[in-house]
Formats: structure tokens, sequence, C-alpha cells
């Protein structure tokens, strides 16, 4: 099927289970995993892009578009994550970090700087894509990072916390913004905060690392 699909996915430590969840995201749809610190959030995103580690052990099946992830490097499974605190290359210039991230099927200089340039403007940055990343307010950086993860060609879209060090009225303007931009790009989205706004505005099911319903 389409989508992001958990099937009977579990995670253990020690034999406690921590992650629980049978869950399919449609593309275009954003699906909302809330619990408190140490819950498990994190380390179930650990898992869907391939970098679970011991003491972690995980059962049950990933699929993605009808992929099973399991066995499948971290790059070839086409997931792309966005931190809270995901930095943007120092040394490279907006536009050299946004071209850093595309495929290598992507061929030619004229193509590739089409593509840059079209993330730019799609993410309200035209003109400043000679700029260091350091001289941008803290909103355009998290576009920056969103159109680089974007760029990537990812199948699906996992957040993790991406809002958080943003104050409110900005918070808002790029959760919409990150929101938009993944129904546009219909991919399936698995949102991880703690935050009920965010998970209201995501407009899909709320649920904890245990699989239960947290939706109103
Ligand atoms: N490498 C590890 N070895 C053992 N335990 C770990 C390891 N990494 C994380 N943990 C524990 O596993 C549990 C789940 O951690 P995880 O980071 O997934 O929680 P979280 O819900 O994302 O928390 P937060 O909201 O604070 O980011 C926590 O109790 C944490 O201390």
């Amino acid at each position: 099927m389409n989508g992001l699909v958990l099937q009977g996915l579990t995670i253990r430590r020690d034999g406690v289970p921590l992650v629980d969840l049978d869950l399919c995201v449609g593309r275009g749809e954003i699906a909302t995993i809330m619990g408190p610190s140490g819950s498990g959030k994190s380390t179930l995103l650990a898992a869907i892009i391939g970098d679970l580690a011991p003491p972690f052990v995980m059962t049950g099946r990933i699929e993605l578009n009808g992929r099973d992830l399991s066995g499948l490097s971290t790059q070839r499974r086409r997931v792309g994550i966005l931190f809270q605190d995901d930095v943007l290359f120092p040394h490279l210039s907006v536009a050299g970090n946004l071209a850093f991230a595309l495929p290598a099927t992507v061929r030619g200089r004229a193509a590739r700087r089409r593509q840059v340039e079209e993330a730019l403007e799609s993410a309200g940055l035209v003109g400043l894509g000679g700029r260091d990343p350091a001289t941008l307010s803290g909103g355009q950086r998290a576009r920056v990072a969103l159109m680089r993860t974007l760029l990537a060609e990812p199948e699906a879209l996992l957040l993790d916390e991406p809002f958080s060090r943003l104050d409110a009225a900005r918070r808002a303007q790029i959760r919409s913004f990150v929101f938009e931009r993944a129904r546009e790009w219909a991919l399936p989205v698995l949102l991880v905060t703690h935050d009920a706004e965010d998970a209201a505005a995501a407009g899909g099911p709320i649920l904890d690392p245990l699989g239960r319903s947290l939706s109103a």
C-alpha cells in the first residue's frame, strides 16, 4: 500500500515494550506521536530511518510505498528527517546547502541550479541563495532545512520536534509551511511533538508510542 505502514511494530528494551504501533500514514497525511520525555518517540524515528542499535530490539514490519524497509541502509530507505536542532552547513552558502542535498540523479549544472532556485522560491527566499546561513533568521533557517530535506526526494518525512525552538508566532507560520509542503509533495508524515497545538494542527491521528489514541 502507498504511504508509511508500521505493522505490528514493537521496540523493546530489556524485554519491556517502549513502542507498540500499528499505523498507516497515507501520502499527504500527518500522524502525530505524542508522549512524555523518555517514552520512546526518538527511538521510533531511529527505527524508521534504520538507525536502531542495542539495547533496543525491534519486531514487526516497516513499509514505505509497498517496500519493506528492513535490511536497507538509511540512505536507501528514502526517509527524510527534520530535527529540532537541524543545522545548516556553515561553510556553504544557502544555495550550497540546498544543492548538497540534491540526489546524483539530478544531472547537469543547469538542472541542479534550477532545482535550487525553485526551492528558494518555494521557501520565500528568492535572492538569498548566496547568503551565509548564519545571517538568516531562525525561521528562514528552518525553511532552508526543510527544503534541503525535501530536495533529497524522500518518500516519507519524519519531524522530530522541529518547531520547538521557534517563538510562538514563528512556530505557527513555519508549521503551516512544513505541513503545506508535505501535502503538496504527497508525503506521509510522522510528527513527534510534546505540543498539543502542533498535534491538532497536523489534523491526523494522535497516538502515544504504545499505540494509545490521544485524539480528542
Ligand atoms: N542508547 C541507549 N541505551 C539505553 N537506553 C536508551 C538509549 N537511548 C535512549 N535510551 C532510553 O530509552 C528511552 C526512550 O528514549 P527516547 O529518546 O526514544 O525518548 P523520547 O520520547 O524521544 O524523549 P524526549 O521527548 O526527551 O526526546 C529513554 O528512557 C532513554 O533514556
